[in-house]
């Protein structure tokens, strides 16, 4: 099929603006490019799956490519494209240089033009995340593979949130565990508790995109023991109890309502691994799992990221 492509350069603050405008005029896909995601990004990880050096993405400003299919007339809407882009700047956005390209494309460019941007990466001492479309032939005696469609949902394994509560698992695993891990975005964690030795990992999230997305990836690994996706507001529909580990990585605005939770689903003695704390989180991340009876017995950090291995105090010995 032959799509067209209509590629408006702007400045950051008015992306959300031009993307609408590309949707209501028709557009079935929009790709972003701006530099302030590069600048936002480079900080927070440098060995990422996805490589920039690869990545033709503008060192300032933004530009904005909406994909429409033949039907739509763009030729003549390309009039009011162009006048809507420009009328931004009467709301005070600075748009310029607010100029509007058409090209042409097929549909194979469109569908598959990211996936060169994503390479196998390791990233854990044993774990290597290769994106589902790469050959890729271990090297290591020790290396284990896990191959991931990077579509929709969180968890390319590359984010130091996702890589601290990778190392957590590595750190405290020992084969045989019953696993629960919370907000599984796209099952980074629940495979890689599987692959570890886990007898069986419960994976939820509060979204349906991530949940289909998890599924999907754990049939990406036929060498996984035995995983279950499902939908659940935190623990909410989660009946599964005495687990050995409940691994979480969410914003601590997220972890606070689930720390109080976990002792439903988690046996004495159990680990809790926490991630996705921002440093000026960890503070009140550690009061809560002090209040709720946890041992913090491990603190890890990359960047301003912390994640945490607690363990549920073991029942005391009488006499
Ligand atoms: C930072 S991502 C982590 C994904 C993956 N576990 C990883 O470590 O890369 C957080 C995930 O938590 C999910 N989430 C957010 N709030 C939730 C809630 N209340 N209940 C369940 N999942 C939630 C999000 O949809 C997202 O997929």
């Amino acid at each position: 099929m032959v799509w067209q492509s209509l590629t408006v350069t702007t400045q950051n603050e008015a992306v959300d603006a031009v993307s609408n405008i590309l949707m209501e005029a028709g557009a079935a896909g929009l790709q972003i490019a701006d530099a302030a995601d590069r600048k936002n990004y480079l900080p927070a990880d440098q060995t990422v799956l996805l490589d920039w050096t690869s990545v033709d993405f503008p060192t300032e400003g933004a530009q904005v490519t909406g994909y429409f299919p033949d039907t739509v007339k763009l030729a003549d809407l390309l009039p009011t494209i162009r006048q809507r882009v420009q009328t931004l700047a009467n709301f005070g956005l600075d748009n310029q240089p607010a100029t509007v390209e058409l090209n042409t494309v097929t549909d194979t460019d469109w569908a598959t033009e990211w996936e060169k941007y994503y390479h196998p990466v390791q990233v854990s001492r044993h774990l290597t995340v290769v994106p589902k479309w790469e050959h890729y032939q271990a090297s290591r005696r020790d290396e284990v593979v896990i191959t991931l469609d990077p579509g929709l949902a969180f968890g390319t394994g590359t984010h130091p949130t996702t890589k601290l509560m990778l190392q957590a698992l590595e750190v405290v695993m020992r084969g045989g565990e019953r696993v629960i891990d919370v907000g599984t975005g796209s099952g980074v964690l629940a495979i890689a508790a599987s692959l570890m030795g886990a007898k069986h990992v419960l994976g939820t999230d509060l979204d349906a995109v991530a949940v289909r997305s998890a599924k999907g990836n754990v049939a990406l690994n036929p060498q996984v023991g035995s995983i279950e996706i499902q939908v659940s507001d935190l623990l909410a529909d989660v009946t599964e109890q005495a687990n050995d580990l409940v691994v979480a990585n969410m914003l601590a605005e997220v972890l606070l309502p689930l720390i109080p939770q976990v002792k439903s689903v988690l046996a004495l003695g159990g680990w809790f691994l926490l991630s996705g704390i921002y440093y000026d989180k960890v503070a009140t991340i550690k009061a809560a799992l002090q209040a709720e009876g946890y041992q913090l017995v491990e603190q890890l950090q990359m960047d301003e990221w912390y994640g945490l291995i607690a363990q549920r105090q073991p029942a005391k010995q009488e006499g």
